[in-house]
This record gives structure tokens, sequence and C-alpha cells, in this order.
């Protein structure tokens, strides 16, 4: 399918272009595959503190995955996808096995979707995710990764002062969309009822510009990295691109990289394996 002449809906419908089954199967499998690997991890021996309130809304409850290692203190925040309006914590913890094997503390929380709250609310509930890992759980090291929509949210929490205050030391985001202008006529739009105005508030493509980034680059060196899957479409390459060098040219310190072989649903399903390739990137970022 050639980019250009294909439409929004298409191009930011992730289902539409992967290889491995018919696209209308896809987010079922993926579905099926990530509760059935995330009930195998709860079943686990790992420490699992499970439905931890950090906020007022229906949703806002995270599960903290740890084991004898993890006093390591770093801790891996995992946002799920599924367009502010799909999917749940509890179905989201497949990447839990690797990380916290290699010694690294992993949180999965969950958040209130749309239509029933905004986008601006879901970005404030993630703010007060991090403000409770840090006044209430005294984490220090935060890792803040997210998936497709949910690297949207994660990446909506890069603002100098938040880094600083919250003890970010960095941001793992897979396949997301940091400019949410292309989905204004789209679907997606139809739960989240996103304005032009709304669209430019909420895209971190577009509000980063502007900030200093210099004084925390000296004392953290917050550092950032942006991948994205071969088979994820045009648009979802063009947008992690786009943002990785905008990043770059705020004098941060960003990797990006295609995952090749997998498209936007496998790419993060195979976080359950050790010996995946984003997987041992992700262990490799954070420990080293
Ligand atoms: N309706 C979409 C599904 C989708 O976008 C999605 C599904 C699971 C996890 C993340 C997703 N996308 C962004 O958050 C599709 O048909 O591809």
């Amino acid at each position: 399918m050639e980019g250009k002449t294909k439409s929004n809906e298409v191009l930011y419908s992730p289902s539409l272009w992967c290889k491995r089954m018919h696209p209308d199967m896809v987010v079922n499998k993926h579905i099926e595959i990530v509760q059935f690997i995330s009930e195998q991890i709860k079943k686990s021996s790992y420490r699992v503190t499970a439905n931890i309130r950090y906020g007022p809304g229906d949703q806002q409850l995270l599960d903290v995955y740890e084991n004898e290692l993890t006093s390591l203190d770093h801790t891996f925040v995992y946002i799920h996808g599924g367009y502010w309006q799909d999917l749940n914590k509890d179905i989201s913890a497949y990447c839990v096995e690797p990380l916290v094997n290699a010694g690294i503390r992993v949180v999965i929380p969950g958040y209130d979707l749309a239509p029933k709250v905004t986008l601006c609310n879901i970005v404030e509930e993630i703010h007060q995710l991090l403000s409770y890992l840090k006044d209430c759980l005294k984490y220090k090291n935060i890792w803040l990764g997210g998936h497709s929509a949910g690297a949207h949210l994660a990446a909506s929490m890069i603002h100098p002062e938040l880094i600083e205050s919250f003890g970010v030391k960095g941001f793992i985001l897979i396949s997301g969309v940091y400019d949410l202008n292309p989905l204004l006529e789209t679907s997606i739009n139809k739960a989240l009822t996103l304005n032009k105005k709304t669209c430019l508030q909420l895209s971190p493509l577009n509000n980063l510009h502007g900030l200093d980034f210099t004084h925390i680059m000296t004392q953290i060196c917050v550092k950032f990295l942006v991948v994205y899957a071969e088979n994820d479409s045009p648009a979802f390459h063009f947008q992690s691109k786009q943002f990785a060098k905008l990043l770059d040219k705020l004098g941060l310190e960003v990797i990006e990289e295609r995952i090749n072989g997998v498209d936007h649903f496998d790419i993060v399903e195979n976080l359950s394996n050790k010996d995946y390739s984003l997987t041992k990137t992700i262990i490799n970022f954070i420990l080293n």
C-alpha cells in the first residue's frame, strides 16, 4: 500500500497492515494472546500487588510486579494502547516476565477510557500516576513506556519539570501516535471528540517546541527509545521518525529503531519472550 494515496482511516488502522493473518482477526487474536500471557503471569511466583489506587477515576488502579531481584530500584511503567478507548491493565502484563527476571520492577497502570472521559482527562490521570509513584510508593528511577496510544500518553509526560520532579530516567515509546491531527476525520475520533484546538494541545509533536531541556540533561541525562514495527503503516513510521527527530533537535538522547519482522501487535506481544530483540533492547536501555 502506498502511504500518500491512502486515507487516514486506513493509515491509522494498524490491523490493515498486518501480514500474519486476515485484518478482521488481528485485534481479537491480539486480545486472546495478551490475555493468556497476562493470566499466566498472575499465576506465577512473582510478587504481585494488584489494584493499588492512584487516583479517583474508576480505572485508576495499578499492578506492581516484583521478585527478590527488583531491589535494584528501576521501575518500568507500561501504559497499554487501544486508541484511548479500548483494552485494560489486566490483559497488559505481557512484558512482565523478562523484565522482572532482569531485576526491573514493572508497574502496569489502568486508566479511564473515552468516551467516558476526555483525552485531556486521561493525560491528567497519567500525571497523577507519576505523582503517586513518587510520593506514595517512593519509586526513584522511573522508565515510562507505552504502546500505540499508551506511547502517546507516556510522551505527554515529556516536560523538563515533570521529568525532574518525578525522577523519570527515560521513555520507551513503541509504535506511538505523537501528532493527533490525522485522527480528526477518522472513526477513532467518534469516542475522542477531538477538535483542531484539542488536537494541537494534546499532540507531543506540536507542544514540545521551545521547551528547554539543557538543565535536566546535565543533571539526569534522560534518554528516549523510539521504536516502530516494520509492518506498521507508513503513517506510524513517519510519526515515530518525526518525533525522534524533534527530541534530537531539543538536545535529548534518542535511539530510533525499526523492529523488523513484526507488526503493530506482535511488536509488543513478543515482549513476553526474553530472546526477542526489543525485549533485550529495553532491558539494556534501562540497565546500562
Ligand atoms: N482499531 C484498531 C486497533 C488498534 O488500533 C489497537 C489495538 C490494540 C492495541 C493498540 C491499538 N492501537 C492504538 O492504540 C485496528 O483496527 O487496527
